[in-house]
């Protein structure tokens, strides 16, 4: 497989894809034009916060099935786009916190001190110290928009210089504000107005574009100095600027625009602004987190693993994932069986999850069965990623439940899957660490272990049926690895279901169906 790294990573990162026997090219100076048109030959991207990922991008990907994001934010990347193709997209969103943290420390320091313009001073070899006072940071109000990973790690550094810390985000709970001895405002504008340095640290979004603009710097303390080391246009640039101007806003600290790469912006224009181009992540630490954690994400997402910090799938921390390892594949394997026992157009989906599963993170488990269900049918490619989707668009209701009290199994996963005339219903359970078994097919109870290749078919309640079925696959040299056949509730018919070594062909299934007494032969694959 062939992954393109189409901006700066770590070396580490590119020996680690190596290391896998992928197909590295590293190609940093690619015009949009040239990405356009050698996309197609790849598996995988990695992206940094510069190239888009947008529909132009994907329509012309149409083998991509990862796209790695060195680093934390996603906003150069379309997520729904991704999401109805069935690529991944992977991040790295704790690699470089601490690294983003500490420069948006940096930059308030260097703007409220001049530490930038005086060092451009004294290098055009003037020693003069006038115009250069700052401000001190003890005592002062840090207000913290957005108290997320970046957001709590400025939190909690900035009360060592003794400084009172109060934060806007009111997408966190009250324990998270507690957890980090900043106090809570429930407005904007409370924040805005009772601090003395503002830092924002949330992600871009269509809410969070422009929230600090002239409105705010109406309300703000004269003489509020301001970071920006998130995402350009948080702040408002031309608002920041004419606050600047007007005397409102005494320094700016900005790694981040809304253009960017910038050279043209009029923040560079005003003395009292410290500019860097997109730093926040750029450090030895961070740079190796990141490379290697995207690289490790990348391959793994490419193998099919669930990747914990896949972007457009349910969030799983790594023990999350471990736990439900073999949920995930009972789930998909049930999902599997539904289309090659029925052919009726599934109009709902609900799962039942009991017992131990019934307390674990079941999303991704429900997200299985989806994929197992539309990927015997479709042509197109279906996954965790965009399973949820396929069903949406096929009208398909899912609903899933649980019962935490535990029956006859300690762990259980039932699958009810309606069609406009009847219910079919599938269980399996999990044995010991991950030994799965499908425990019931429509109302017939089995102990069987799944397998690549698999035999189901009805047979009359009578003698002799087992022996011709058995006989006609030992002609079709095909070996029987189990057997077991279900009765249920003294019905005339009974269910038999074989694991087999190799695949029956459509000949020998069309024989066993002839044969008297044996009705609704299927092949399962795996
Ligand atoms: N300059 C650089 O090189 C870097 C910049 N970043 C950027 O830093 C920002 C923060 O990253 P993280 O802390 O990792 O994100 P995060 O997702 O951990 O935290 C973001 C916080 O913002 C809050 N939030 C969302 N909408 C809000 C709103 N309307 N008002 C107030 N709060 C709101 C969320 O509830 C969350 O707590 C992102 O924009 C990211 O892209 C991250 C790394 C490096
Ligand atoms: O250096 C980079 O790739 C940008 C870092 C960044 O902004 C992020 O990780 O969100």
């Amino acid at each position: 497989m062939k992954v393109l790294v189409a901006e700066k990573i770590a070396q580490q990162g590119i020996d680690v894809l190596i290391a896998e026997n992928l197909q590295v090219d590293v190609k940093m100076d690619l015009s949009r034009e040239e990405l356009l048109n050698v996309i197609e030959e790849y598996d995988a991207i990695i992206v940094r916060s510069v190239t888009k990922v947008n529909e132009e991008f994907y329509k012309r990907a149409k083998n991509l099935r990862v796209v790695g994001r060195a680093g934390n934010g996603v906003d150069n990347i379309d997520m729904e786009g991704a999401t109805k193709r069935g690529i991944i997209v992977v991040n790295t969103p704790e690699a470089n916190t601490v690294s983003a943290a500490e420069h948006t420390i940096g930059l308030l320091l260097s703007s409220i001190r001049n530490i930038a313009q005086a060092n451009n001073r004294i290098k055009s070899r003037v020693w003069d110290r006038s115009n250069l006072k700052g401000v001190e940071l003890q005592g002062k109000t840090l207000g913290v928009v957005g108290l997320g990973r970046i957001g709590s790690l400025v939190a909690v550094r900035m009360q060592s210089f003794g400084m009172k810390v109060i934060a806007y985000d009111p997408y966190i709970t009250d324990a998270r504000f507690k957890k980090f001895g900043v106090e809570k405002k429930e407005k904007l504008e409370d924040l805005v107005q009772e601090s003395d340095f503002i830092t924002v640290h949330t992600p871009k979004t269509d809410e969070t574009f422009g929230m600090i603009g002239d409105e705010e710097f109406k309300v703000a303390k004269k003489g509020v100095r301001v970071v920006n080391c998130a995402r350009g246009g948080i702040i408002n640039e031309e608002a920041l600027v004419k606050a600047i101007k007007e005397g409102i806003v005494a320094s700016a600290g900005i790694d981040v625009l809304v253009n960017e790469p910038n050279t043209t912006s009029p923040l560079l224009d005003l003395d009292n602004v410290v500019l860097t181009p997109h730093l926040g992540a750029d450090t030895e630490e961070a740079q190796y987190n990141v490379g290697v954690t995207v690289a490790h994400e990348v391959v793994s997402a490419l193998e099919g693993d669930m990747v914990p910090n896949a972007v457009n799938l349910p969030t799983l921390h790594k023990n999350e994932l471990d736990a439900i390892k073999a949920y995930l594949r009972l789930g998909e394997t049930l999902g599997k069986l539904y289309h090659q026992l029925e052919k009726d157009p599934v109009e709902k989906v609900e799962i039942v999850y009991s017992g131990e599963i019934a307390n674990m993170e079941t999303t991704t488990v429900t997200l299985g069965v989806l994929k197992g269900l539309f990927e015997t049918i479709l042509k197109e490619r279906v996954n965790y990623v965009n399973a949820s989707l396929i069903a949406k668009n096929r009208g398909v209701d899912v609903v899933e439940s649980k019962e935490t009290s535990e029956g006859k199994y300690l762990n259980l996963i039932q699958v009810k899957i309606s069609s406009k005339y009847k219910t079919f219903t599938l269980a399996g359970t999990v044995f010991g660490k991950d030994d799965l078994r499908i425990v019931e097919v429509n109302g017939y109870e089995f102990d069987v272990a799944p397998s690549p290749c698999m035999l189901v078919a009805m047979n009359l309640d009578k003698p002799g049926m087992i022996g011709q079925i058995g006989t006609l696959l030992g002609v079709s040299k095909i070996n029987i690895a189990t057997m077991q056949v279900s009765r249920k509730n003294g019905a005339e018919w009974a269910m038999m279901f074989l694991t087999v070594d190799s695949e029956v062909s459509k000949e020998s299934l069309k024989l066993i169906g002839g044969l008297e007494g044996i009705s609704n032969v299927q092949f399962i694959r795996l």
